[in-house]
Formats: C-alpha cells, structure tokens, sequence
C-alpha cells in the first residue's frame, strides 16, 4: 500500500500506477546526492504482508496503520552506514500474485522494472499468511530471472510477528527458506517494533554495499562481481621485507 497523507521530506512519489517508474529514477531525488554511493532497494510480496508498513518504520519509527492502495513510491534518504554517508532509495510495490497454474506469478510490468533497477531485495510475507508465504519462492526465482547471474542481496522477512495467535507460518520454515535463498530471515512487526525492522534493513543495506563492492559504485550488473585487490598492510610488508633481507644475507654466506 502507499503512504497517505503528507510525505515525508526526500520522499519521490509516483501518483498513480501509470507514473510507476516509467522514467528512469533520478540517483538522488530532492537529495544531495552521496556521489557514487546509492543503495537501492526494492521492497516484494504480496497483497497486505505489511511492506509499506515496514518501510514507514524503518524510515519514520512510526506506525500508521492504516495506507491507500499502494501504487509506489520512491522513498530516498541519506543515512550513516559503518560509518559512511550513503544514499538509500527503497521502492514499494503493489503486490505480486500466484497464478493457479503451479509457478506462475503475476508480476506487473512495473515490478519488472523496479526488481532490475534495485541492488537489494527485500521478500516479504506475513506469518498469519500462508499464501504470502508460498509467493516467496516463485518470486525469488522472477527476481533471478532478471538478474540471472551473480550475487543477489535478499532478506525474508515474516512480517505481523505480533499476531502469533493467527501464525500459519513457523519460524523455522522462514529460516530454512531464508537459507536456500542465499539471505537471512527476520520475523518483524512492522506494528510493534521498530528495533526488528530496523535490522533487516541495516543487514541489507550492508549486504549491497558489500555486492557493490565496497559502496563504491561499481555494479552488480550482468552478475560479474570482482573482488577489489586488497593492498598489502604493513605488517605484511616488513614480512616481506625480511624475506628479501634474509635471502641476501645467505647468499652471501655461502658465496
Ligand atoms: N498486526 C499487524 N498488522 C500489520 C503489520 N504490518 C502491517 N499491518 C497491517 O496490514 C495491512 C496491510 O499493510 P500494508 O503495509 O498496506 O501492506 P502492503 O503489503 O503494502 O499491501 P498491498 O498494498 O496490498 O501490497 C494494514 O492494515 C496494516 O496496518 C504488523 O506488523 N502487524
């Protein structure tokens, strides 16, 4: 769902689903912009698991509780990430839905285009929801799809944890998709609690920057992530150093 009401300063919204990224996504919208260190990330699941819920959150510590039907929006704010300014841009979405016939998830052209645009993802449903749950799967594998190599940064995360006299869907079944995913699980309550929220998201963003290769801006496109050459420390070097030393010093010995 979309936020109602005032947006929130360095919020980008797209009134109605024909604006939903039709054009290109400015790096920094309304933002001074971090040069070279944006982190995007777009919020899936399907209808009523809570993403805008969660994002509102993660970005005002609040809960509104009640949103008009989400047509996206572009949230954007800078925040202090391992100590470096960066950034963030997270994408709400409208819901995603299975198809009847087995795997099939309908996904709206716009959704497409946000899952290719993001470096991160964030796989929602609700643990009162076993459906949301069973989109999860199909929806990664969409999300792969578009990126069909490389390293994916994803959480799941099982939201309405408040609700767990309604829970369809056990903790450990999260965790264990979690893990075949190649992500972490975090069971939140986008009603209750900020801290949980705030987490998984942290985690993320982390998890991107780390993908991007260091937050500095080099792309995860086409899947091909190459590790930067660490410079050697200084310990290592007087290792060096004494190696050379050492080497000499015998060869003259036994000249
Ligand atoms: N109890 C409880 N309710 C929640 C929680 N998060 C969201 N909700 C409620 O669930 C409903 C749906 O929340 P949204 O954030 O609009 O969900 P959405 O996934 O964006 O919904 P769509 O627009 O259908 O895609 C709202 O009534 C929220 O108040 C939660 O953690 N606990």
């Amino acid at each position: 769902m979309r936020l109602t009401g005032d947006l929130t300063p360095g919020t980008m919204n797209s009134s109605g689903s024909g604006n939903f990224l039709l054009v290109p996504i400015p790096e920094c919208p309304l933002l001074d912009c971090v040069p070279n260190k944006t982190v995007k990330i777009v919020v899936l699941g399907a209808s009523n698991v809570g993403k805008t819920a969660l994002i509102v959150r993660f970005l005002t510590k609040r809960f509104i509780g009640d949103y008009e039907a989400n047509t996206g929006a572009l949230y954007s704010r800078k925040v202090t990430l391992e100590g470096e300014e960066v950034s963030l841009q997270i994408q709400d979405t409208p819901c995603v839905t299975l198809q009847d016939d087995a795997e099939g998830l309908y996904c709206q052209e716009q959704i497409n285009r946000s899952i290719y645009w993001a470096d991160g993802y964030v796989l929602v449903f609700s643990i009162t929801d076993n459906d949301s749950y069973r989109t999860i799967q199909p929806l990664y594998q969409h999300v792969r799809r578009i990126h069909p190599s490389g390293n994916i940064p994803v959480i799941l995360v099982g939201n309405k944890s408040d609700l767990l006299r309604a829970r369809q869907v056990p903790a450990d079944e999260g965790e264990t998709l979690a893990a075949a995913l190649g992500g972490v699980y975090f069971e939140a309550s986008a009603r209750e609690n900020h801290e949980g929220v705030h987490a998984a998201f942290l985690h993320l963003c982390q998890e991107v920057i780390r993908a991007l290769g260091g937050g500095n801006g080099e792309k995860r496109r086409g899947g091909l992530h190459l590790a930067r050459p660490k410079s050697p420390n200084m310990q290592e070097l007087k290792r060096r150093f004494r190696q050379v030393l050492s080497s000499k010093v015998k060869s003259a010995t036994t000249l």
